[in-house]
């Protein structure tokens, strides 16, 4: 790809005060508009670097090139975890105001952008409710209307679903999808399932741990948008199965006892 990349690491190099060596010699790239999931095992430094794309944490040694390095453009980042992390006090559209309220955006001038985001995530509805009042999938919807709401340019996810049952999963991937493309923003998702990883990504890098690094990237060429006829199709199942083997792989890197 010759875009010029939103996201660029060279070399980066993490070693925690304690000595922990949590990244070493990762470099990677995402073009704007691009979708990328990050995969491997517990401790393979995966949440590490999107902490260091986010601004939240410096790399050691190496280059890290990001928009919310950028100072004035860090708004065009936005962050989801896996706690969706509202407000329990305030309603899902003060939840939602919160980022432009950060930006001094008034209630009001602010309520029509708040609705249209609740109405894309299927929240419309629910701009009264509060988050008590949510199942765990209506808590995760309103946590990526928040996230959507300033429209970043890049979405950092950390296993943003990995809480929630199966269904709702697939219907919140399916749904991310649709964002993403409606949004045109570029996506960094970290995640443990191979099966979210292919559905959703157009290049998963695998990482290994111990020191964390990145050992495999596999393409998914599958055009989208994506489908439940995609989940069970043929090519669906070829691609998980060898995104299945390069995580094994990774996994026997990871050494026991290995110097750190
Ligand atoms: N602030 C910190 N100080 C010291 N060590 C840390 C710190 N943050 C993370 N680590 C260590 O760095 C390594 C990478 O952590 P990280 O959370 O990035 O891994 P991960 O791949 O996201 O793991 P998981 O899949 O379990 O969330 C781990 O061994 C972790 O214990």
């Amino acid at each position: 790809m010759n875009k010029t990349p939103l996201v660029s690491l060279q070399q980066v190099h993490k070693r925690f005060p304690g000595g922990l060596q949590a990244l070493q010699d990762v470099s990677l790239d995402l073009s704007p508009g691009e979708f990328v999931s990050l995969l491997g095992p517990s401790g393979c430094g995966k949440s590490t670097v999107l902490r260091l794309i986010a601004g939240l944490d410096q790399a050691s040694s190496g280059q890290v090139d990001a928009p919310a390095l950028h100072g004035t453009a860090a708004a065009e980042t936005a962050f989801v975890f896996q706690e969706p992390t509202l407000m329990p006090w305030a309603s899902v559209f003060d939840n939602v105001w919160l980022p432009l309220r950060l930006q001094s955006v008034s209630r009001q001038a602010a309520a029509e952008r708040v609705r249209q985001v609740l109405a894309r995530v299927g929240l419309a509805e629910f701009e009264r409710a509060f988050p008590a009042e949510l199942s765990g999938g209506m808590k995760m919807r309103a946590s990526i209307a928040r996230a959507l709401v300033t429209s970043p340019q890049l979405l950092l996810m950390d296993e943003p679903f990995a809480a929630l049952d199966e269904i709702t999963r697939q219907k919140l991937n399916t749904d991310l999808l649709d964002w993403w493309q409606r949004q045109r923003l570029a996506a960094l998702f970290v995640t443990h399932s191979v099966f979210e990883a292919v559905f959703l990504s157009q290049r998963v890098l695998v990482m290994a741990a111990r020191p964390g690094r990145v050992v495999a990237e596999v393409r998914i060429d599958e055009p989208y948008p994506r489908t439940a006829a995609f989940r069970t199709s043929a090519g669906y199942a070829a691609i998980c199965r060898e995104l299945t083997l390069a995580l094994e792989a990774a996994h026997a890197f990871d050494a026991p006892g290995a110097v750190s």
